[in-house]
């Protein structure tokens, strides 16, 4: 039975906390949160240096900007780590925890879990196999409408750009199923909330195999397309079933998550439509990270791992320095 520690008891952390008391291969250690308000049925500490009891693993779910310092006293202390997304607040962060996770010889995943969605992975093999030909094009579409309450009083208010919080799973998204993307080129749409965030985008992107795609997002827009509505993932967002991502190749396209194939072969006859099949997800994401974190720290390869969410990371800030470039240079007095 492994002991399981979570960090941070906000929006994610308690689901996390709730995965961890309904697994039968881990027990929960107790919550660590300054916030003495929540209540768990298990122990509650105020921060990761009061807890005594001996852990196996900690799942960090504190705000970004504290993912690097709650990483490296973890690894200080020989725990291994599930860390949330995005791994850390900046590359040279994540580099620095990259380094504590290889001395410390501590096990490192990182919180991606729609790498854990089975029709993602499958639309990753059916990619890999070779089923539309070579790739050429990506697009995808993530937007919705987030409440004003989200940002109000707390560390969203000056860091809650949607880029580095629900891009970053896009862009990781693209990695894992189409290749290393190797140049971006971002910019930003109007503000609407009148905030300094950036809010909305769109987004070139260059992939190492010769692939190119574009991005379009926005946290201002209810809209049915993105990952959450379309794979209903997230209990606190609603499912519409809609596709969000469309992949084009040399000899056919698809698109996710409905998994739709269109064979073509040349403009003069229609491409032909076929319906894949979609393997069914026993277990949510969520859990299944879960259970994929009580492997990793069995010594299982990590699905995702610090060194590996450093570089989804990388490509993810180089978009948000260049939309925050131009939104300086665009608001900026003549
Ligand atoms: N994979 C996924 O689906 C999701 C991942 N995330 C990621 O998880 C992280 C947390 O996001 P979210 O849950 O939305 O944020 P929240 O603000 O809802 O939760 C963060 C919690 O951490 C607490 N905290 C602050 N400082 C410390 C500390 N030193 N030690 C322990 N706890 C601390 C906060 O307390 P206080 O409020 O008192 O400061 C708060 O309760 C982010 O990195 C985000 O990107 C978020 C949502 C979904
Ligand atoms: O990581 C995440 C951050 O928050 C989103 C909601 O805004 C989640 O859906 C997402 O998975």
């Amino acid at each position: 039975m492994k002991r399981i520690l979570v960090a941070g008891g906000g929006l994610i952390g308690i689901r996390h906390v709730r995965a961890v008391i309904e697994h039968p291969g881990c027990m929960l250690v107790g919550l660590a949160d300054p916030d003495g308000s929540i209540q768990i049925d298990a122990p509650r500490f105020a921060s990761m240096d009061e807890v005594q009891d001996p852990v196996d693993g900690v799942i960090i779910a504190t705000p970004t900007r504290l993912h690097a310092e709650h990483g490296i006293l973890a690894a200080s202390r020989g725990w291994n780590m599930l860390i949330e997304k995005p791994v850390a607040a900046s590359v040279d962060d994540a580099l620095r925890l990259k380094t504590a996770v290889r001395q410390t010889n501590v096990r490192s995943l990182v919180g991606h879990h729609r790498r854990y969605h089975t029709t993602l992975q499958h639309l990753k093999e059916v990619i890999a196999q070779g089923t539309i030909g070579r790739v050429i094009n990506v697009s995808l579409l993530w937007a919705m409408r987030k409440p004003d309450s989200y940002f109000e009083q707390n560390w969203r208010t000056s860091d809650g750009s949607p880029v580095m919080i629900n891009l970053v799973h896009d862009i990781d998204v693209l990695r894992f199923v189409i290749g290393e993307i190797t140049d971006v080129v971002a910019l930003p749409g109007a503000s609407i909330r009148g905030s300094d965030r950036i809010e909305s985008g769109a987004v070139a992107i260059a992939f190492e195999n010769g692939a190119t795609g574009t991005i379009s997002f926005a946290d201002t827009a209810p809209s049915p397309w993105g990952f959450e509505a379309g794979t209903g993932e997230n209990p606190n967002i609603g499912t519409t079933h809609q596709d969000m991502i469309w992949i084009t190749g040399t000899s056919g396209a698809v698109s996710f998550p409905s998994m739709t194939l269109w064979r073509g072969k040349d403009w003069g006859t229609a491409a032909q439509k076929d319906q894949l099949t979609r393997p069914e997800q026993q277990r949510a994401p969520l859990e299944a990270q879960l259970d994929h974190f009580l492997d990793v720290i069995d010594g299982a390869p990590p699905l995702i791992d610090v060194e590996d969410a450093a570089r989804t990371l990388e490509v993810t800030s180089r978009i948000e320095h260049g939309l925050k470039a131009r939104t300086t240079r665009a608001r900026a007095p003549a």
